[in-house]
């Protein structure tokens, strides 16, 4: 997808969220269970709720890997029911050496049609740049995760003064551009989005930790948004999950529609 048609989108929509289909076998209704596929089957029904408030959906994929090739499956036919003009993001934090970073590429975009994938900055330039190479596909970089962990490597402080994610931002925005390249920082880092915006000003972020993880959706909004929105927020569990009954569809939709209203209010109040 192009960065125009994701920001006509947004427009459109009024909507910067990101719906997360992280879709665990144990979480999902019984009266599911007794078809072929469940999983497809959640997604469908959660895809069929909530399109119309959202602008993409990131499955992670490691819930999908960790049922085997069944998984795969219900991985493929849900990227194929997501309508075609929503952004659609492959968590799964790849990156390897050059030659292996390529395949997991094809994997993505090519095998899969997916239009953006997750990767982790450790291994450097040539671990990303693969995945850089395919037309309207995007990379997200982990910058800033919202996780506790976040503080080992991506908080250390360099000879230079900057941060270890500091780094990260300044020199991997040479590798790519802000068309084909976005960051994912945590909601729960809000405070230091300011900060990041004056490295990156004009690339997309992906910000996951609101809802279960308890980052403020105001917070990232008002620090971190630009002029073309630049945010994908995201929610997973506090979406899909909302309620564990029957009626998990219109749940999530509430949720959805809930996330959709508050954004609405600060695009109108921050862009
Ligand atoms: O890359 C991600 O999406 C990600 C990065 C990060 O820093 N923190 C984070 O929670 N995520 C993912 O975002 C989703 C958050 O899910 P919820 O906490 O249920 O909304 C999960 O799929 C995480 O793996």
């Amino acid at each position: 997808m192009k960065r125009e048609e994701l920001v006509k989108q947004i427009k459109s929509k009024e909507s910067y969220l990101c719906i997360g289909l992280d879709t665990d076998l144990k979480k999902i209704p019984a009266s599911l269970q007794k078809f072929e596929d469940p999983i497809f089957e959640f997604n469908k029904r959660i895809i069929d709720a909530t399109h119309e408030y959202c602008v993409a959906y990131k499955p992670n994929i490691a819930f999908y890997e960790a049922m085997g090739s069944k998984g795969w499956d219900s991985l493929e036919k849900t990227l194929e029911y997501i309508p075609k003009e929503i952004f659609t993001i492959a968590d799964a934090k790849r990156g390897d050496i050059g030659n292996t970073s390529g395949l997991y590429a094809r994997a993505f975009f090519d095998n899969m049609n997916f239009g953006s994938v997750t990767v982790a900055p450790y291994m450097g330039e040539d671990s990303v740049t693969p995945f850089l190479e395919f037309k309207d596909k995007w990379v997200i970089l982990l910058a800033l995760t919202s996780n506790s962990g976040s503080k080992d490597f991506q908080m250390m402080k360099l000879e230079n003064g900057q941060y270890l994610y500091q780094e990260v931002l300044e020199k991997s925005s040479k590798w790519g551009n802000a068309s084909n390249l976005m960051y994912v920082v945590g909601a729960t880092q809000a405070t230091l989005l300011k900060d990041i915006r004056k490295i990156i000003p004009d690339h997309f972020l992906l910000v996951p930790g609101v809802g279960a993880q308890g980052g403020s959706l105001e917070e990232v909004s008002q620090n971190g948004m630009n002029k073309d929105c630049g945010l994908l927020v995201n929610a997973s569990r506090s979406i899909i999950y909302a309620s564990s009954g029957d009626d998990f569809n219109t749940k999530a939709k509430e949720e959805a529609i809930k996330l959709r209203d508050e954004m609405k209010v600060y695009l109108s109040k921050y862009l």
